[in-house]
């Protein structure tokens, strides 16, 4: 934990728990980048999800962090672009489990349906999780493989263990 480079994105709705949360990850020992937005000004949680999604998925950063008014609409736009893993979290116990099982590498977090020092105790759990591997890894794949439109390799996966395609 800590030398992993996370980048920030939030929309209007988000910005205020942004701009709490980021100082917060610092002291944590993590590099921070604040991909927007810059105020409260109305303004289109897609954009912030792409971009934070597309960072993310480049290798740009290890991690995502973003933030709208339940995180639900940020999360669906991060995961369009291919390579993301984003949950939508608001306890702690998925904020666990999505690292260990789903290897999720964007976190989305709604300011209106978690105060500051909720989102902080999910932030801290989620940064300080890792994947478990083992039976999770094949399922992770299997996501990469859809991701790809790699039919077949999704298709290999799945009949190895199932025996069903
Ligand atoms: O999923 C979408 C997000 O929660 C947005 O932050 C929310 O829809 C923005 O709503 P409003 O434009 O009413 O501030």
């Amino acid at each position: 934990m800590g030398n992993e480079k996370i980048a920030f994105g939030a929309d209007h709705a988000g910005y205020p728990l942004k701009q709490k949360l980021i100082p917060y990850v610092k002291t944590l020992g993590y590099q921070v980048a604040d991909l927007g937005t810059d105020a409260t000004d109305s303004t289109d949680y897609p954009i912030y999800g792409k971009k934070v999604g597309e960072a993310v998925a480049a290798h740009e950063f290890d991690l995502g962090i973003i933030i709208c008014g339940t995180g639900i609409g940020i999360s669906i736009a991060a995961n369009k672009v291919p390579g993301v893993r984003a949950a939508c979290v608001s306890e702690l116990y998925s904020a666990e489990y999505s690292k260990r099982h789903n290897d999720a590498n964007v976190l989305a977090l709604g300011a209106r349906v978690v105060d500051v020092e909720l989102a902080k105790k999910i932030v801290k759990k989620w940064l300080n999780s890792s994947f478990d591997g083992g039976r999770h890894t094949r399922r992770v794949k299997e996501i990469i493989a859809e991701d790809r439109k790699d039919e077949s390799a999704f298709k290999k996966l799945v009949l190895e263990t199932h025996k069903i395609s």
